[in-house]
């Protein structure tokens, strides 16, 4: 009797992915593909939408193939993916007219200052900001530098997308042009409380109606593979934004639940259940999931960058060789060692949100070297950390502890100066990969494969948990520094 499994792809910034899991969430097989990151001018960053695509597809064959020698029955897919990645594709050929435009992109920073007097009717309809993160002036830059692309948008011919979006149409061969709620509510053009494309938005941010995709509950049938793609065709059922594919691979499922995803960049999200919580200290207001109709709500706090220092320590100023080097030279430094980083590689996300602000590096001397500069830049994500879950806390939302995944909380220093720093209990899921096993989760929910979700937390287990051990007085010494290197930052971002 063949093991019934699921496909799960997570598209994120820096990989694409593919695991089969077992419905118990036991990664079964897996494969992992990078590729290539293009900064063409400062601020740019874009991705090849044909190596998006070669690198998903070559990953999922080779997990189907590996999972193949076991007796295994792929019955579904879910789909998980980087979020506000914008494409745009030429309906007729599935090409894309341009590159990806990243989610990390700044170039319609002057378009979001244009649209300011704007921003309180966007935020309540969107929960979100005016800023470049969001797809929807990334759209609109693509039909106004793109030739010909405004006059092709408007005659039906391209399709615009998250990434999701586009492997659904590659995946389909065209057949299904869908995305799920939480990805739409990522464009800055969905309500997220009517849960539907906003027509005041579109002409706000002068983008045609005819591009976009159908919006599905995220466990749904999104279509099924074309013929002759893999062995035999599978159907679509589970899509999700990856964050909020982590907070439910995480089992956050109640009200007050709170998870923070260390990848690229870092997303802690807080399970609000019912109720769209509205945030006055610039947090966003999300679609965690929408399942039967029904929406469920979160509030999310962005960092643009995380295990991006740690790359830009490896790639970028070739400090270090590998990003778990950082480890051991964090270890070999004390509480007081002096060094801060603001990471605002690309610019600043919540709870400040300011686009212009750069990276910064406060307290060197000629002592500082590379075990400083890895320490710092794993401790700003903390810090980070600690002030997005301040901002949760004044608009009411409080949690006792935090479930984290992501690549860089295999590191245990950091998760431990995460709890020393946030004050509260960090716990680590054995399965580390939350993000791909939730769409795992969605697709088999939309199966029947799970009863409800008390079914699904049976699978959880912990790993370890991190208790904050760091005095009192250490901890509020070392915020209040990082306080003023963040404000000493944004001073100079506007100077
Ligand atoms: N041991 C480690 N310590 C610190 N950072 C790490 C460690 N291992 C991986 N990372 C960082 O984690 C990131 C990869 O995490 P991942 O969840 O795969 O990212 P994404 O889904 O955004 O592509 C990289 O930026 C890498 O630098
Ligand atoms: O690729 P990740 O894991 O860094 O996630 C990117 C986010 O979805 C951007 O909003």
């Amino acid at each position: 009797m063949p093991t019934t499994a699921i496909l799960s792809i997570d598209q994120g910034t820096t990989s694409s992915r593919a695991i089969v899991f077992s419905l118990s969430g036991q990664p079964i097989a897996s494969a992992q593909y990078e590729f290539t990151q293009y900064y063409p001018q400062n601020g740019w960053v874009e991705h090849d939408p044909e190596e998006i695509w070669a690198t998903t597809y070559k990953a999922c064959k080779e997990a189907l193939a590996k999972a193949a020698e076991s007796d295994v029955d792929v019955v579904s897919i879910g789909i998980t993916n980087q979020r506000e990645t914008t494409l745009v594709w030429d309906r007729s050929t599935g090409k894309a007219i341009y590159n990806a435009i990243v989610w990390q992109d700044r170039r319609t920073a002057p378009t979001c200052n244009k649209l300011a007097p704007s921003l309180a009717s966007v935020r309540a309809k969107t929960g979100l900001l005016l800023d470049p993160y969001f797809s929807s002036t990334k759209i609109a830059w693509i039909l106004d530098n793109v030739e010909g692309a405004r006059q092709l948008a408007n005659e039906g011919k391209l399709a615009f997308g998250t990434v999701d979006s586009f492997l659904i149409w590659r995946l389909t061969n065209g057949e299904s042009h869908v995305t799920d709620a939480t990805n739409a509510c990522r464009t800055n053009l969905y309500n997220i409380h009517n849960n539907q494309w906003d027509n005041d938005l579109l002409t706000l941010f002068n983008v045609p109606s005819s591009v976009l995709p159908k919006v599905l509950d995220s466990a749904s049938d999104f279509g099924t593979t074309a013929q002759g793609l893999f062995n035999t065709q599978i159907p679509i059922n589970g899509v999700a934004g990856d964050q909020q594919a982590a907070l439910f691979g995480q089992c956050c499922f109640n009200t007050g639940d709170l998870k923070s995803t260390y990848g690229t960049g870092c997303f802690a999200l807080l399970n609000t259940g019912k109720s769209a919580l509205p945030s006055q200290n610039k947090l966003l207001t999300t679609i965690a999931y929408r399942i039967n109709g029904k929406t469920t709500y979160a509030l999310e706090g962005a960092i643009f960058t995380a295990g991006a220092n740690v790359q830009w320590l490896r790639d970028g100023i070739k400090v270090i060789k590998v990003a778990k080097e950082t480890q051991a030279l964090a270890e070999s430094l004390d509480y007081d060692h002096g060094v801060f980083l603001v990471p605002g590689f690309a610019g600043l996300g919540a709870p400040h949100w300011e686009p212009n602000a750069r990276a910064t590096m406060f307290g060197m001397t000629r002592n500082t070297n590379n075990a400083h500069l890895a320490r710092a830049a794993l401790e700003a994500v903390c810090y980070q950390t600690a002030d997005l879950l301040s901002a949760m806390k004044q608009d009411g939302a409080n949690s006792t502890s935090v479930w984290v995944d992501g690549g860089m909380v295999g590191n245990d220093w950091l998760c431990q100066f995460l709890a020393d720093i946030l004050n509260i209990e960090v716990k680590r899921p054995a399965m580390m990969e939350s993000t791909a096993l939730g769409v795992a989760y969605l697709a088999g929910l939309y199966q029947g494969l799970y009863k409800d979700f008390e079914e699904i937390s049976t699978h959880k287990a912990l790993d370890k948990a991190f208790l904050p051990a760091m005095p009192n007085d250490t901890r509020d010494h070392l915020c209040a520094k990082w306080e003023v290197a963040v404000q000493s930052t944004l001073h100079f971002a506007n100077a």
